[in-house]
């Protein structure tokens, strides 16, 4: 496919995809498509293969058949140059924060910009400091080790590296886990706001039914090795798949429903 066509609406597509680990099929012909501007969510059982699904978008998961096409090119078969400038239009988010343990929250978002957009160091400082203040952490944060951080701070840290090169579709891997209640609420409306502020597409695993009651657009369901269901969470709600009705109909998730109505309600 041609990037300068760009007539697509999808930012993300994913064709036929096959993931096997030895005789563990993991992916059997999973199409998802992701448009311009939603965020997307993507749940499933635990080891459904919702990790292996983004590592194979952004290319660190080599698919055994299937094609994954970002702003409408093919990475498999972008050359080296194409390829580096469509990952410089993503920023990754993955579990843990992946934040260098030796470096400052500033000197770890300044990493990407080092390796793709090398700057002169005051402007570097300067992009670095305005992300802190984007993901809402405090200035003295940026000085600090991810050790000294609290857990949902490192999450925040991983958001501000993630935005560092100003990125169209941030993929995050499980953002709210281990986060309390409060933050893990706190973390949703940060997603809500930047989604809205710097237009972005969000690509979120995730296993919080919270989260997708207060910043998914879209849900989409990986069971069985595919995409079984995608639509918004209301109607993912009432989908008729044993495993979304156990998901759903269980505690969690009817506590996500009433949480949700009340807020509707202004409660
Ligand atoms: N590099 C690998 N080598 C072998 N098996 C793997 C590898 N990566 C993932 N798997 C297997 O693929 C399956 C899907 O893993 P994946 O991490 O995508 O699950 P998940 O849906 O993200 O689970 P969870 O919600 O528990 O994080 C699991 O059975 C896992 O053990």
């Amino acid at each position: 496919m041609n990037a300068s066509i760009g007539a697509s609406q999808n930012v993300i597509e994913v064709r036929g995809l096959v993931n096997r680990f030895g005789a563990q099929i993991v992916h059997e012909h999973l199409d998802l498509d992701v448009p311009r501007g939603e965020v997307l969510a993507v749940i499933g059982g635990s080891g459904a293969g919702k990790s292996v699904l983004l590592r194979s978008i952004i290319g660190l998961q080599q698919p055994a058949a299937g094609s994954v096409s970002v702003f409408d090119t093919d990475l498999r078969h972008a050359a080296p140059a194409e390829r580096a400038r469509i990952e410089r239009r993503w920023g990754v988010m993955f579990q843990d924060g992946a934040l260098f343990s030796s470096l400052t929250v500033l000197e770890n978002i300044k990493v990407p910009m080092i390796e793709h957009q090398p700057l002169p160091h005051d402007l570097m400082d300067e992009i670095a400091r305005l992300k802190l203040a984007l993901v809402g952490l405090p200035a003295d944060a940026g000085h600090k080790t991810p050790a000294q951080l609290s857990g949902g701070m490192r999450k925040r840290a991983g958001i501000a590296r993630a935005l560092a090169l100003d990125p169209e579709i941030l993929f995050l891997d499980e953002p709210t886990s281990g986060l309390d209640p409060l933050g893990a609420a706190a973390f949703d409306e940060l997603v809500v706001t930047l989604k809205h502020s710097l237009n972005l597409t969000v690509f979120l695993v995730t296993h919080d039914l919270d989260s997708i009651y207060t910043c998914c657009d879209r849900v989409a369901v990986l069971a069985d090795r595919h995409i079984v269901a995608s639509d918004t969470p209301d109607a993912i709600a009432t989908h008729s798949h044993p495993w979304i009705r156990q998901c759903f109909g269980g505690p969690r998730g009817r506590n996500a429903q009433s949480a949700r109505a009340l807020i509707g309600q202004g409660a």
